[in-house]
């Protein structure tokens, strides 16, 4: 099943056109657009109720987000359906990803070693389907006041999730979300986020409490996100392979935050240091508590403001042909 979201920022017609010819070519192809938000959820998940071998996605992080979450979680009234598990590995009991970068950022694909090209990530597709080439990843995955939602790359609380809530604000407007507007909604939202009074505690089992957070990234992959071409890693031994990572900020100065800035754009796999920072590398499970909500993203998607959200990670979660 190829699901194609329209309006995500760099799908077009044309795009479209050449992926089903091409998907169309080497394997049998049930074509599907999405009309609303929250529809490729449902959709990934009636393809993993009806047994589809693969569920491809043209589109940007956020239909990725949807889909991977229908394909993790069985479609209304259909709970029992039977998981095809194999030998204990929970990704065999679900159809097999594709992505295909559609969207602004495209961090999953370009993070799986995908060009950020359609056209050249069809081509590069096409051969992981010839030979059969599969990659299994794990995810992370959040849950807040009874709510659940798996993400593929980042959940964020904090300054980075007020950003997302700025920028998702001007999409509102018909902006679209370039790295240079975000660039830009970072630096000025920088003034107003609250720099003296952090709210954020982080516990885990095994993990000793941190308090005084300002911000924290959570990464099930590395880097976080790009800049143009520019990977930005703040948490660069996260994996897909691995359990998840942090970064929680205790300090929001200018004088902590300009170098840790300048190692995560230069540095490609050394941790960035200083005592102001709380560092977690390959976790289980994390709980992020606030004394006040706080903003929360997940996938670069706003997910509102709230006191306490759990992070888990999910080994082994689908398979991907890349
Ligand atoms: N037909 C539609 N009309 C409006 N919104 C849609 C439609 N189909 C899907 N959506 C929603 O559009 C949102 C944005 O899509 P998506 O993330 O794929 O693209 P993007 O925002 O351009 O990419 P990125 O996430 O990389 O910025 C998704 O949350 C999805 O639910």
């Amino acid at each position: 099943m190829l699901l194609v979201n329209p309006k995500a920022t760099t799908t077009n017609a044309r795009t479209r056109d050449v992926l089903i010819r091409a998907l169309g070519a080497a394997v049998e192809l049930a074509v599907e657009e999405t009309r609303y938000r929250g529809h490729a959820a449902r959709l990934a998940a009636t393809a993993r109720a009806k047994d589809y071998d693969v569920v491809a996605v043209l589109g940007g992080d956020g239909t990725i987000n949807e889909t991977v979450n229908g394909l993790l979680n069985p479609v209304d009234g259909d709970a029992q359906a039977a998981p095809r598990d194999v030998a204990g590995d929970p990704s065999t009991g679900r159809p097999a990803l594709i992505v295909i970068p559609g969207g602004s950022a495209n961090v999953f694909a370009r993070a799986l070693g995908l060009p950020n090209d359609p056209v050249e990530a069809t081509g590069a597709v096409l051969e992981a389907l010839r030979e059969g080439r599969r990659r299994t990843v794990g995810l992370g995955q959040a849950l807040w006041e009874g709510q659940s939602r798996y993400f593929t790359f980042c959940a964020g609380m904090g300054y980075d999730a007020e950003v997302v809530r700025a920028v998702e604000g001007l999409r509102g407007t018909g902006r679209k979300a370039t790295p240079a507007r975000y660039v830009n909604t970072a630096l000025r939202h920088y003034l107003a986020t609250d720099k003296r009074h952090p709210a954020m505690t982080v516990t885990g089992p095994g993990i000793p409490a941190a308090e005084g957070v300002f911000m924290a990234i959570i990464s099930n992959t590395s880097p976080w996100t790009y800049v143009g071409t520019r990977p930005v890693r703040p948490t660069p031994w996260a994996s897909f392979e691995t359990g998840l990572d942090l970064l929680g900020l205790r300090r929001m100065g200018l004088v902590s935050l300009a170098p840790l800035i300048q190692h995560i754009l230069t540095e490609s796999d050394t941790l960035p240091s200083g005592k102001h920072l709380v560092q977690l590398h390959d976790e289980a499970e994390f709980t992020l508590t606030a004394r006040r909500p706080v903003a929360f993203q997940l996938d670069g998607d706003y997910l509102g403001e709230r006191e306490s959200v759990t992070f888990r990670s999910t080994p082994n979660a689908l398979q991907v042909l890349v």
